[in-house]
């Protein structure tokens, strides 16, 4: 674990020391050389939304972090895995495979995995199914630009807008509240922690032991020429493919404002 603030990182090593022995994992403190030489860099370092804030704007200052970090990293192990959580999240994963020069397979981000777990959770409750049943995801952008691709959601192979529960589900209104959780969260504590926790922590495990989920990830495209968030197969490689999922007319426009939504921060950073 590395942090600026050393007292910080100092702090978060013992609290996270003390769930040790209930596994093989191994927590300590480290220098930026050895986390540069990791299997997997998880970055989170990077300000957090301020109330209200959006995570396209917090762009400026998370630019530089991201910067800092992965050249104290330098030269990174030709083989790391580089998952980015800091916000926003598609824009700086594509920033960071460029700044650290690794495969683009092996840059990725967490993307909309958080937000697909947030919509599945919903749904199950809508359906009494449980949350791995359903396959329906947030896509496009972490953040403002974030849709679902709700006609090619199944559930037990059947179309999710078959079921005679979703008649009358207002679509808009339950993806805007996904896409708007984390803001909630933001409001009443002023971060959120365990979600995206348990994320990251299932995609170290899904790299690790090469367990190829698919999980709605930031990652390259060649099809926008750029990092986006949609499902893709995830193994020892990092990225090993994307899911090419089919999106009717709608959801595409949406695909492509996210893109252009995301493009347009790019250049701003260049
Ligand atoms: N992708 C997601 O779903 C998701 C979810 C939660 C948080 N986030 C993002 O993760 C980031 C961190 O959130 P948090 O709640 O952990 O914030 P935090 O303020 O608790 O932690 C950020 C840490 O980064 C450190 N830091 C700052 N600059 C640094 C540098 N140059 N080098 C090393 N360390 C540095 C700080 O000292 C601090 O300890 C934010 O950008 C937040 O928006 C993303």
């Amino acid at each position: 674990m590395v942090d600026i603030n050393q007292k910080v990182a100092e702090g978060q090593a013992l609290d996270l020391a003390d769930s040790q022995f209930l596994s093989s994992t191994k927590v300590r403190v480290g220098t930026y050389q050895e986390a540069g030489q990791a299997d997997i860099i998880v970055i989170t370092a990077g300000a957090n939304q301020r109330p209200g804030e959006t995570r396209l704007q917090l762009i400026a200052k998370n630019f530089n972090i991201l910067n800092s970090v992965i050249t104290s990293m330098a030269p990174i192990k030709p083989t790391a895995k580089i998952m980015l959580v800091a916000n926003p999240v598609d824009v700086l994963t594509h920033i960071a495979q460029k700044i650290s020069g690794l495969p683009k397979n092996q840059v990725f981000g967490s993307g909309t995995f958080l937000d697909s777990g947030r919509l599945r959770l919903e749904l199950s409750k809508i359906l009494g199914v449980s949350e791995p049943a359903i396959h329906c995801y947030a896509m496009g952008e972490h953040g403002d630009h974030q849709f679902v691709a709700w006609s090619s959601a199944r559930v037990g192979g059947v179309p999710l807008l078959d079921y005679p529960q979703m008649k009358g589900v207002d679509l808009d209104a339950l993806s805007h509240g996904v896409s708007r959780k984390a803001y909630e969260i933001i409001e009443r504590k002023g971060a959120t922690y365990y979600g995206i926790g348990a994320c990251v922590a299932s995609l170290c495990d899904t790299v690790l032991h090469d367990r190829r989920d698919i999980r709605s990830i930031s990652c390259y495209n060649e099809k926008y020429d750029s990092y986006v968030s949609m499902p893709a197969v995830v193994g020892s490689n990092g990225v090993e493919s994307i899911i090419d999922i089919q999106l009717n007319e709608t959801e595409q426009k949406k695909m492509d404002n996210a893109v252009a939504a995301m493009k347009s921060v790019l250049s701003e950073c260049n």
